[in-house]
Order: structure tokens, then C-alpha cells, then sequence
């Protein structure tokens, strides 16, 4: 028996390619406002929409007028809201296939064993000096950055292009360095800038603990393909921030499972 002959339309594997298309796309956009303030904006408009959408229009054209109003700018609204949102899902399409194309490649010719030891070397310096900086409680934000979008932090940054290391990060932060205001950026194996300001996170769900060093390093992977580790200087306690959320007082080991994982 034929689908179309109950008038639908014929199911090809085109039919099939863009259903799982467009549900990777609702996945990952989900997962980019997820806990954010974006989810509560777009949760605001399906309300508007759904408004807009029950409104009798010929007995309330008051009302159906505003909604027809607010729809008529309501994809430049759209824009203009989602800004951020937007700029990381399409960081995330273009940067993330060229990278996991480059790793891939990297690990058909040189073997797993030592693109893992790549990884190691640039985490395992940053993970010390976070242990070091916890004992001494000193305060820092050291940011991952996939993808090192020179407009975004060189307006705000000391330039650096060193080598990563433990002595380096420690002595950046330290109260007398005049690099310690603000945050340490890391990209392309090697620490890129220092002292950067970076934009604070609007989230209101925040606990109240967490000052401008906390949302300074969650307000950039708001912005940003960036993943941020938070030490206070208050707590010594380590936060680490993705995708606009964080986890308070991680561990050493699972820290250095989540850079693994995302850098
Ligand atoms: N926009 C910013 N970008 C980067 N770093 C910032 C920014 N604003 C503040 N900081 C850093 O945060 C420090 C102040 O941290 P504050 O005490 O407000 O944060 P906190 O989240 O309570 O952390 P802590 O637990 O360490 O006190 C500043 O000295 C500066 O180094």
C-alpha cells in the first residue's frame, strides 16, 4: 500500500534526511539556550505566539493588532535577542566541523595514543597551577577558548602567545602581577591573552555567592565556543562553566575529564 494514496505526501530518504536534519538542529539549539536566559526569552515569545494565535481577530482586533504588530518585527526581535545564541550555533557549525575534521585526520595518521598526549600536555599544566592556585587561594578565571575570535578578546586583553605552563599561570594571577585583574585565555595550545575583561552573564538564577569572576567566566561560553574554570578567591573552591551553566566545586579528576571532553 502506498502513503500517498491516503493523500499524503511520498516519504523518500530525503523525507527521512531532513526529519533527522531538522531534529539535529532543534537538539543542539536546545542545548545552546538550555538553562540560559535565551530559554526564558523564547519560552516569553511561544507565549506571545500562542496568544497571537488564539486571538479572535474580528472580535478583539485591538488586542490582534498589537500581536500583529509585534510579528511584523518580530524576526528582527528575534535577531536582535538571540544575537549570542545565534553567533554560537553558527561558531558551531562552521568552527566545530573543521576541528573535529582536523582531529580526526590527526588520529588517522598519528594514532590516538598521541593526539591524547597532545591534550594531556596542554591540560596538564593548567590543571597543576589550578591545584596550586586552590591552596593559596587565589583567585582566577582561565578560559578555553575552541575557536579564538580575535575581535572578541584582543579589544581587552594583554596579547601573550606563550607556552602553557604551570609557573606562568601561576604568576599571572598572582595579587602583585598587573596581569591578575581579569582572565587568562587559552586557544590554539598556547595561552593567547591575559587580563581580559569578558562580558558578565545576565542570569538571575545565579547564587548569590558568585561575584564578577563567576559571571565573567560564565558570560563568556554565553558568548563564546569557550568552556571557563572559575577558582574563588573567597572559597578556593573550583567552578567550571559551559554553554552558560556551571558546576560549583569540582573535583580535580572530573575537571580533567570535562577538558578531555570539550577542548
Ligand atoms: N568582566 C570581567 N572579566 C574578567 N574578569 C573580571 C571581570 N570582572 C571582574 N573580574 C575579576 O573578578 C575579580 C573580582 O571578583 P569578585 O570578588 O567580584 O568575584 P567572585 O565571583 O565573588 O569571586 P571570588 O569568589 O574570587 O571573590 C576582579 O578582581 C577581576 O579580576
Amino acid at each position: 500500500m502506498n502513503l500517498s494514496s491516503f493523500g499524503l505526501p511520498k516519504f523518500t530518504i530525503f523525507s527521512a534526511l531532513d526529519i533527522i536534519l531538522v531534529a539535529i538542529i532543534i537538539y543542539q539549539l536546545y542545548n545552546l539556550i538550555r538553562g540560559t536566559i535565551a530559554a526564558n526569552i523564547f519560552i516569553g515569545l511561544a507565549i506571545i505566539w500562542l496568544l497571537y494565535s488564539i486571538t479572535p481577530a474580528k472580535k478583539m482586533p485591538l488586542l490582534a493588532g498589537i500581536f500583529d504588530n509585534i510579528k511584523n518585527v518580530g524576526i528582527i526581535a528575534i535577531i536582535v535577542l538571540f544575537q549570542q545564541e545565534i553567533r554560537r550555533f553558527l561558531l558551531l557549525v562552521g568552527k566545530n566541523a573543521s576541528l573535529q575534521r582536523n582531529k580526526a585526520w590527526w588520529q588517522y595518521f598519528f594514532g590516538k595514543a598521541d593526539s591524547e598526549r597532545n591534550n594531556l600536555a596542554r591540560i596538564k599544566p593548567v590543571i597543576d597551577a589550578c591545584k596550586s592556585l586552590k591552596e593559596t587561594r587565589t583567585g582566577a578565571l582561565i578560559v578555553f577558548a575552541k575557536f579564538y575570535d580575535e575581535q572578541f578578546y584582543q579589544n581587552s586583553c594583554e596579547v601573550m602567545e606563550a607556552k602553557i605552563s604551570k609557573r606562568l599561570i601561576e604568576s599571572i594571577f598572582q595579587k602583585t602581577s598587573p596581569l591578575h585583574d581579569g582572565a587568562v585565555v587559552i586557544a590554539d595550545n598556547k595561552i593567547k591573552s591575559a587580563s581580559c575583561i569578558l562580558p558578565l552573564t545576565d542570569n538571575t538564577d545565579l547564587p548569590a555567592q558568585f561575584g564578577l569572576r563567576h559571571r565573567a567566566g560564565i558570560g563568556v561560553t554565553e558568548a563564546n565556543d569557550a568552556t571557563a574554570i572559575i577558582i574563588s578567591e573567597e572559597t578556593g573552591q573550583l567552578a567550571y562553566a559551559k554553554q552558560g551553566r556551571v558546576r560549583m566545586n569540582i573535583s580535580f579528576d572530573d575537571l580533567e575529564k570535562a577538558l578531555n571532553r570539550d577542548f
